[in-house]
């Protein structure tokens, strides 16, 4: 029973609905009763739970009357909507493989032994990526594993080409950072076996020496088609040409260079391809020579490309709250936008990133807050705020649930730290979470330096999304076959993250209700001035930190008062 009163609700929001029928008078009266603490917290929240079961107001008639404003800011634990969200996953993608080519001959009346006219294999279907707005979570792809992109189809008699495989494009959220663990390109290993070949001098000058046997490219058995009917015995490696050289598809200029790094941090236009399609085989016209008028045998389509990709969404929004669990994070997001982010009085409510939009101009066009006249472009309509689990002391030795969940806002504009009145000393809260951001910066600097070490000499480039426009003109060889090489693709400039405490940030002051919290925000608000004016250094300890317009905004969330403050603050570092 005591774990039914302390637990249950917590793993279990949804089998202690019955306070949901309870009268809302009750209820409001069971959520002002709630003390701050969170041990006391979770007892009262037992003898809530338990009395509001055992007084028998499950046959109490559901109470109707549209929720309040208030009510929306300090709503019961099982109040609150969640979507699923995944930030890190990685799936195997298949490119298509070529569909084979065919072997066929012209079948007329009058024509007796008509010439070949056998189609080309089909090219495999591509795999694209693309950023898109609307996408938050990468939860869907999570559950995939494994991307397959559709097969070319085999070609037909009557010279007729086989159908390409099927394209796949996969969505991702805008913030998206794409990573390579591995991959497998027969074409590109053919083309490498190909060279070192060469380079040995084995298949130097097999066209002109019909007595040389070239091992390489003469005779592959398993890349030959044979016609139907055809006994195998009747042919000998000596009556097949050479094999064609490995071929791309003229798409496969697009890929970016292997390895694959792509940072998404923009909507995408249009897709970026990730994974082209294998060349289809070649029909038998191909092999016609002035001896063998007749061929009968044609190549098999090429094995599509296999490549794991890592992808890590970092969230982006414009402003990035901060704070210790129980500070009022989630409180606040729902006092500033229509968020149902989950409220509780306990640490670690919130377990994964809540995005919340403040609308500027309901919707109307016009800004309701004034914008900056002199940016270009259209007005600020719009910002959007993460909400992240709470940070607490040490959470860099993965105290709590550690620092993780920083990646979704560092990458925002502005950091809003926010500090609870009511929970001792504001500005040691402070201090301890710049603590906390400056360890987690130290994290992320250690590992992109152990990423880049890591590295091979010809990838140093982080490839931004471009259009395939801007793409160079591919290596065109002397047979008109065209072979991509990473050298000569785009060069992109090196994604570079400005440091945490460059950005632009505020301290929001909660549960400024809250009796004797006021000089706790005086001293705060003096902390701050200090700071701006260079008397005190900055909490991160380094030297070109924002210092700048430094506001203390004291609010009650779940009053909702003090909040409408926010905005044009926000607003005004935003655009300026
Ligand atoms: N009196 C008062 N209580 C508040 C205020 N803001 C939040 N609270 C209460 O503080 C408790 C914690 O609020 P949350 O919004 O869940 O806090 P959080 O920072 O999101 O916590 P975690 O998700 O655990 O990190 C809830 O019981 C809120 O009702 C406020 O301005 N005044
Ligand atoms: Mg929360």
């Amino acid at each position: 029973m005591a774990l039914n009163g302390t637990l249950m609700p917590f793993l279990y929001p949804c089998l202690h609905t019955s306070r949901g029928n309870a009268p809302r008078a009750l209820r409001r009266w069971l959520q002002l009763g709630r003390p701050t603490t969170n041990t006391q917290c979770l007892s009262t929240r037992h003898i809530a739970t338990v009395s509001s079961t055992k007084g028998g107001y499950e046959d109490e008639s559901f109470d109707d009357t549209p929720e309040s404003e208030l009510d929306r800011l300090d709503p019961p634990p099982d109040s609150y909507s969640i979507t699923p969200f995944t930030d890190r996953c990685s799936i195997v993608l298949h490119a298509g493989s070529g569909g084979h080519g065919c072997i066929s001959f012209l079948r007329e009346k009058y024509i007796e032994n008509g010439p070949p006219n056998g189609g080309d294999g089909g090219t495999g279907g591509n795999i694209y990526i693309q950023a898109v707005q609307g996408e938050t979570s990468l939860h869907k792809l999570a559950r995939r594993g494994i991307l397959k992109a559709g097969r070319g189809k085999n070609g037909q008699g009557k010279g007729q080409g086989g159908t390409r495989g099927e394209d796949i494009l996969i969505t991702v959220p805008v913030g998206t950072i794409v990573r390579e663990v591995w991959r497998h390109d027969p074409v590109a290993e053919e083309e490498v076996a190909d060279k070192r070949a060469k380079a040995m001098g084995a298949d130097a000058v097999f066209d002109d020496e019909p007595g040389v046997v070239d091992n390489t490219r003469k005779w592959r058995r398993d890349k030959w088609l044979l016609f139907p009917g055809a006994m195998p015995q009747s042919f000998t490696s000596a009556d097949f040409p050479p094999l064609p050289r490995p071929r791309r598809s003229q798409i496969a200029m697009a890929q970016p260079p292997a390895p694959i790094r792509l940072d998404l941090d923009t909507p995408m236009d249009t897709p970026q391809l990730l994974a082209a399609g294998a060349m289809g085989g070649l029909g038998n016209p191909h092999f016609v020579t002035k001896s063998i008028t007749r061929p009968k045998y044609g190549t098999k389509g090429d094995e599509g490309m296999k490549v794991e990709i890592q992808l890590e969404l970092k969230l982006l929004a414009d402003v990035g709250l901060v704070g210790l669990p129980n500070a009022g994070k989630s409180t606040l997001l729902r006092a500033i936008t229509n968020s149902r982010a989950r409220i509780g009085n306990w640490a670690f409510t919130t377990l994964q990133p809540n995005i919340g939009t403040v609308v500027l101009d309901n919707h109307k066009g016009r800004p309701l807050v004034p914008t900056s006249s002199t940016k270009k472009g259209p007005a600020r309509t719009n910002f959007t705020i993460a909400d992240i689990p709470g940070l607490i002391e040490d959470a860099h030795l993965d105290r709590g649930l550690g620092l993780g969940f920083l990646r979704h806002i560092e990458r925002a504009g502005i950091l809003a730290f926010v500090v609870d009145l009511s929970a001792g000393d504001a500005i040691q809260s402070l201090k301890g979470l710049w603590k906390e951001v400056g360890q987690y910066e130290l994290l992320r600097d250690r590992e992109v330096n152990a990423e880049t070490e890591r590295r091979v000499e010809e990838e140093k480039e982080m490839v931004r999304y471009s259009p395939l426009v801007q793409a160079e003109a591919p290596n065109v060889f002397e047979d008109g076959s065209v072979l991509f090489n990473p050298d000569g693709s785009r060069v992109l400039p090196e994604l570079k993250l400005p440091p945490i405490s460059s950005k632009p940030w505020l301290v929001v002051a909660t549960k400024a209700d809250l009796p004797e919290t006021r000089e706790n925000f005086a001293a705060l608000q003096a902390y701050l001035k200090s700071i701006s004016e260079g008397e005190t250094v900055h909490p991160s300890g380094k030297k070109n930190a924002w210092k700048k317009k430094l506001h203390a905004i004291p609010v009650s969330a779940k009053l909702a008062q003090g909040v409408e403050r926010i905005t044009p603050i926000v607003v005004d570092l935003l655009e300026n």
